[in-house]
């Protein structure tokens, strides 16, 4: 069996999916946002909104991990639509790359033409602290060196190439406005650019681990995003990521610290204000097609 139809994320199946949420909204959402662990909120700077329960959506994977409600918020910030995941999905829950990657198709199915992904990750650069957000220029996809690519499998050229460019995966124009925007609200001081590495999960990583990413050259580790970049990539999206450097990563013998998600998800409420402005600031100056404003 194919693996697009085993997992119900062939065009037709995200086609479906696309058409019950038109119908169910009148916002045509321009922007996508994915909200990492412990921070949601960030679907709380939209206005008008209309959510709906994962549970509801046909096709929908559904959300398993503290800190993800599983809604699905259309609404409008300032005049920009935008299309809020509440609740991204995870290798180690045990749902295909595939399946875990289907909102990326949903919105650009919606009309998104521009993904804001988040997420929390671990410091793996001597130089972060916890609190720092870091824009992610660039990404190693650690389960995609073993074959767990969530573009393995036929291509449907609808969607896009059998062969995408991954080396402009994450937009440089946008990495700049983040900057500038960052800078114009007074958050130079923590705010950082770097390399963000995925891996599986759901183990934290040994310290043998920790010590072997960052001399690869990351700079963060985490256990989602790149799948849904390369994804939103495929079909044209354009894309922009942050990090939340949630906590220190363990990288000494001699270390008692452990990481643990109840530190990520505590990082995520003292930081949410911050990065609910700097998105929501970053929004504001998108304009239609792709075009700053
Ligand atoms: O990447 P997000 O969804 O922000 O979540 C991060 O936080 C969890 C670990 O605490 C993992 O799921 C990791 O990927
Ligand atoms: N490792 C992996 N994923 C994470 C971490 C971490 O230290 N922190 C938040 N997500």
């Amino acid at each position: 069996m194919l693996p697009e139809s085993s997992t119900g994320c062939s065009f037709e199946d995200c086609q479906d999916t696309a058409d019950w949420l038109l119908s169910q909204t009148a916002v045509r959402p321009l922007v996508g946002i994915v909200c990492g662990s412990g921070l949601g909120g960030l679907a709380d700077v939209l206005k008008d909104q209309e959510a709906f329960n994962y549970k509801d959506i046909p096709n929908f994977p559904q959300s398993t991990v503290h800190g993800h409600a599983g809604r699905l918020v259309f609404g409008t910030f300032k005049d920009r639509t935008c299309v809020c995941m509440q609740g991204r999905f995870h290798l180690y829950e045990g749902y295909p790359v595939q399946k875990i990657t289907m909102p990326m198709r949903l919105f650009k199915l919606l009309g998104v033409e521009t993904v804001i992904l988040t997420n929390a990750a671990g410091g793996l650069n001597q130089d972060y602290e916890v609190g720092d957000i870091m824009i992610i220029k660039d990404h190693l996809n650690i389960p995609g060196f073993a074959g767990n690519n969530p573009l393995v499998g036929p291509n449907d050229e609808r969607f896009g190439v059998r062969f995408p460019c991954m080396s402009d995966a994450y937009d440089r124009e946008l990495q700049q406005l983040a900057l500038d925007v960052g800078s114009e609200l007074g958050y130079s001081d923590f705010l950082r650019e770097g390399v963000y590495c995925v891996l599986g999960g759901p183990s934290f990583e040994t310290i043998a681990e920790c010590r072997m990413l960052n001399k690869l050259g990351a700079d963060a580790v985490g256990m989602s995003t790149a799948h849904e970049v390369i994804v939103a990539r495929h079909c044209g999206m354009r894309v922009f990521a942050l990090s939340l450097i949630t906590n220190k990563v363990v990288s000494d013998y001699n270390s008692e610290k452990k990481a643990n998600h109840e530190e990520v998800l505590q990082t995520g409420k003292q930081r949410a204000e911050q990065m609910e402005r700097l998105v929501s600031t970053i929004i504001t100056r998108i304009g239609h097609n792709n075009n700053l404003a």
